[in-house]
């Protein structure tokens, strides 16, 4: 009795204590709004034409700062999330920032648009990457978000060639861990599932897990995981592999949860828009290389990154659209094009080949 007695009166005094930390909470982040609308007056007054609110390398070292100081118990990534949550606030106060994805709506690419820009952006489907890189450069939304190095949606190539064609800048890159979940809909008898509709991609992703628990299923690839999740309405034997969000979006219930095969699954998306980023200290810097089809061709536009120890990210080779015996390279390394050095060496790599583009520098992925 005494215990129970006990127990109430240590809860009471932790829920008063939690009431009055959330009093600090409201008014500390109503005086951080404030500071930021300020901030946006500022720029305002010294900018004509249109101000950029948003600043990417700012955003990135706030949220680098929120892990750094963060002593638990919070993990780092929570820490940094609630973070993402405030900033994003604070930023629609002036004005909600409009992303366009690849969608449709309960995509991958919605999840990372989301992660990005945290919640009160205001974030706009559409079904083709060259339509998110269209409303990006015509102005009708500030940023968009396309899949680049994709596990998932088996895109990359699409989101490359656009680039060869555009003006656009990579502003940053979003990192998403993907998971596949088994979901079904309220009609389905899930003892008789003989049909699994998922993107090509995912069903090769959780091959091995179909194999041992759904041997007889028909596996039906279709245009997205989104789509295939829509398609499960009113179907009794059908079941779609497909993110948890757009369980909640087409009212489905999760079977099995992270049935992919790799536990470490996932997918690298870009965010394209117009404006040249500023150093945050931790970036990485995308180029998109033209050059001839001569011997030793790759090795010779390597060579100046090797001499100046850059650490080169990724290299990817696509055919060019124009001549027909030249390369289309893109590559991407650590550092900022305003460093001096990576300056000295894309001088280097530009003497070496017919053309150089860069795409943009940007932060290097927070979470
Ligand atoms: C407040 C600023 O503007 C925006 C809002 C930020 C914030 O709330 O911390 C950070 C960067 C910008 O996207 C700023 O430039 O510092």
């Amino acid at each position: 009795m005494s215990d129970t007695h006990n127990e109430r009166e240590q809860l009471l005094a932790l829920r008063d204590r939690i009431d009055e930390i959330d009093a600090t909470i409201g008014k500390l982040i109503s005086e951080r709004a404030g500071c930021a609308q300020k901030v946006a007056e500022v720029k305002s007054a010294s900018t004509e034409g249109d101000v950029l609110f948003y600043r990417p390398e700012r955003e990135a070292q706030v949220l680098r700062k929120a892990m750094e100081r963060n002593e638990g118990p919070l993990s780092d990534e929570e820490m940094a999330r609630l973070f993402r949550e405030i900033m994003s606030a604070c930023l629609a106060l002036e004005r909600p920032i409009k992303v366009a994805y690849l969608g449709p709506e309960g995509t991958f690419t919605q999840q990372a648009a989301q992660k990005h820009f945290g919640a009160s952006a205001v974030a706009m489907p559409f079904s083709a990457i060259d339509e998110v890189f269209r409303e990006v450069e015509a102005g009708a939304v500030n940023y968009g978000v396309v899949p680049v190095e994709n596990s998932t949606e088996g895109v990359v190539s699409h989101t490359l060639d656009n680039f060869m064609n555009s003006n656009l800048k990579i502003c940053g890159e979003v990192e998403l861990r993907v998971h596949h979940n088994l979901m079904v809909s309220s009609v389905t008898d899930v003892k008789s599932i003989s049909r699994i509709y998922s993107h090509g991609q995912s069903l090769a992703q959780c091959r091995k897990w179909l194999d041992a628990h759904y041997p007889k299923a028909e596996r039906i690839a279709v245009s997205s995981n989104a789509e295939a999740a829509r398609r499960l309405k009113g179907e009794w034997n059908a079941a779609a592999i497909a993110p948890e969000k757009a369980a909640e979006l087409y009212d489905l219930q999760v079977v099995s949860e992270k049935i992919e095969d790799q536990p470490d699954n996932s997918t690298r998306f870009l965010i394209i828009g117009t404006q040249a980023v500023p150093a945050s200290g931790v970036d990485k810097t995308s180029l998109l290389i033209a050059m001839r089809n001569q011997p030793g061709a790759l090795h010779n536009l390597l060579a100046p990154f090797h001499a100046h120890d850059i650490d080169l990210t990724r290299v990817e080779t696509r055919p060019s659209r124009s001549g027909v015996w030249t390369y289309v390279f893109f590559v991407d390394f650590t550092g900022h094009v305003d460093d001096p050095v990576i300056r000295a060496t894309l001088d280097e790599v530009s003497a070496r080949v017919s053309d150089l583009k860069i795409l943009g520098s940007y932060p290097k992925a927070v979470l």
